[in-house]
């Protein structure tokens, strides 16, 4: 369904001495029909940036991006226009993707208007509205007489409008109350069945990603260091293992976040060689490569190279 080959987004900062921050560092990444890819990784660690290269809203500094077979990267901005339809974004904070002067009708009625396909169509938002959880009389409130649940249900009212087949869910439910974050999850696993969605999940809680994925990847520092399934049970990479740890709270993982800030820049060598308990001298003089092992995991670690 969706490929993203070799991505790299690099942002500069600063008017005098440009800062150079590598986000997303060399991504090879694939989602197939009807597959959730949960995408697990700490704050800083380029989850958005990657979720935002697939859907095409930031442009790769290098790489391709592929869905359904058509480049998107080499593509006209009217071609892309269209084809961003079938790709959509569930954001984290449910406020900011809706219009507050605007009403729920009205919010969810925009990604049709601009897209040229309709006006008005009371019924289908109201059948909508019905199969996300909300009752017609929503469709008059506005956005603040909306509960945080009510919200994102609304948003993914709105997401589905267009009928997409390919959705970035970045967070959707981390700003929720617990009681409310599963039904939002299943909300979106039936509508996955129901219309053979294709996810990237993006979330820092290992226990939501074990639940949405159908397989996982773990990204540091822009790079994706283990992907496959079955990763919690059996954690190769040490940073993995080290998330896995901090689930029973044996480990603390508060130092990695400025970690990954440091090595955003780093050159040669393996990202985590810094925090690695098991480094060796080959690891901080070469980059390791995402070797493919059997159990189809991928690890990203001179260990397995
Ligand atoms: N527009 C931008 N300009 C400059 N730097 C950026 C920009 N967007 C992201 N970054 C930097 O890129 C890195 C990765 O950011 P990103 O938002 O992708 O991480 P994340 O894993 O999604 O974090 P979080 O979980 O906190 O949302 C961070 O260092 C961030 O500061």
């Amino acid at each position: 369904m969706i490929k993203g080959k070799n991505l790299h987004k690099i942002f500069e900062s600063g008017v005098f001495s440009k800062r150079k921050v590598i986000a997303v560092d060399g991504v090879d990444i694939e989602i197939k029909e009807g597959e959730t890819l949960a995408l697990i990784g700490e704050s800083g660690s380029g989850k958005s940036t990657l979720g935002k290269l697939l859907l095409m809203l930031t442009e790769p500094t290098k790489g391709e991006v592929i869905f359904k077979g058509k480049n998107l990267t080499k593509m006209k901005k009217s071609e892309l226009r269209k084809i961003r339809r079938k790709m959509q974004l569930i954001p984290q904070y449910p406020d900011s993707a809706l219009d507050p002067r605007w009403t729920i009708y009205e919010s969810i009625l925009e990604p049709l208007r601009i897209h040229g396909i309709g006006n008005d169509d009371y019924d289908k938002i109201k059948e909508l509205m019905e199969i996300v959880g909300l009752k017609e009389d929503h469709l008059n409130r506005f956005p603040h007489e909306l509960s945080g649940g009510e919200l994102q249900r609304a948003v993914i009212a709105r997401t589905m409008v267009l009928n997409p087949k390919f959705i970035v869910c970045d967070e959707p439910t981390s700003m929720l109350d617990v009681s409310v974050q599963a039904s939002i999850i299943n909300l979106l696993m039936d509508l996955q069945k129901e219309r053979n969605l294709s996810y990237l999940f993006i979330t820092h809680d290992l226990e939501v990603a074990n639940i949405v994925g159908h397989r996982m990847a773990v990204i540091y520092a822009g790079q994706i260091v283990e992907e496959g399934v079955d990763i919690l049970d059996e954690p190769l990479h040490p940073y993995t293992q080290l998330l896995v740890k901090s689930l029973t709270m044996e480990e603390d993982i508060a130092d990695t976040e400025e970690e990954i800030k440091k090595t955003l820049k780093f050159g040669k060598g393996c990202k985590y060689y810094n925090l690695c308990p098991e480094r060796s001298e080959k690891c901080l003089k070469e980059t390791p490569p995402l070797v493919e092992l059997d159990k189809k995991r991928k690890v990203r670690c001179h260990k397995y190279a």
